[in-house]
């Protein structure tokens, strides 16, 4: 298991590099570490085995490494249903977003952020996310309340990031009436 760096590691607030395809074998490697970590995380066993906090995401800054490349394991919404949306996405680009926001009705944490930043994180509701696989593949798909939400906060740490930048300092609990409150 990787390290996770935390906030204040200037690798957090850098801009990531775009991947060069086909991936290079520490690329490759890069991408099953980071999707074996959430695999890991989610697993309650595992998870307790080595200490680690479960994760829905994880970003290659994140484990210091400066590239456009996250890993996203949405958990099934119930028992032994399939998950909304896993993979490792690389060079992900939005290109296209719903005007209507939405925002985890508990906030955000963060696996590189320790401390507790309480308040809503107004991203958007839906997204038109683009990117690539391990494989080079192009996808293009419309994610809307949390999968959405989950690749917006992993999309963000591409682009140095962090979840609190979003929240309002005056009144962190503000949102605007038309904002889906996604639990
Ligand atoms: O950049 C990536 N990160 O920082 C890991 C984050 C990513 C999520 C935060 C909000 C949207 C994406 C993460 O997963 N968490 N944040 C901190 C501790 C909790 C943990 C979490 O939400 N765990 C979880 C949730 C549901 C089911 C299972 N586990
Ligand atoms: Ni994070």
């Amino acid at each position: 298991m990787k390290d996770i760096v935390r906030d204040g590691d200037p690798v957090l607030r850098q801009e990531a590099a775009d991947v060069q395809f086909p991936l290079s074998a520490e690329d490759q490697q890069l991408a099953k570490d980071l999707m074996e970590y959430l695999v890991v995380s989610q697993d309650p066993e595992q998870c307790k085995k080595y200490g680690l906090r479960a994760g829905v995401g994880l970003a290659a800054p994140q484990v210091g490494v400066s590239k456009k490349m996250a890993s996203v394991l949405v958990p099934p919404t119930e028992e032994d249903g399939e998950s909304p949306f896993t993979d490792v996405i690389i060079n992900p680009v939005i290109i296209s977003e719903s005007v209507q926001a939405g925002a985890l009705t508990e906030g955000e944490g963060c696996l590189s952020v320790d401390k507790d930043v309480p308040g809503f994180v107004p991203r958007h509701d839906r997204i038109t996310l683009r990117y690539y696989d391990v494989n080079g593949e192009k996808h293009q798909l419309r994610l809307k309340n949390y999968p959405a939400i989950v690749c917006q906060h992993e999309i963000d740490h591409l682009h140095g990031i962090l979840f609190y930048d979003h929240i309002n300092k005056d009144q962190p609990f503000t949102r605007d009436d038309d904002m889906v409150m996604i639990d």
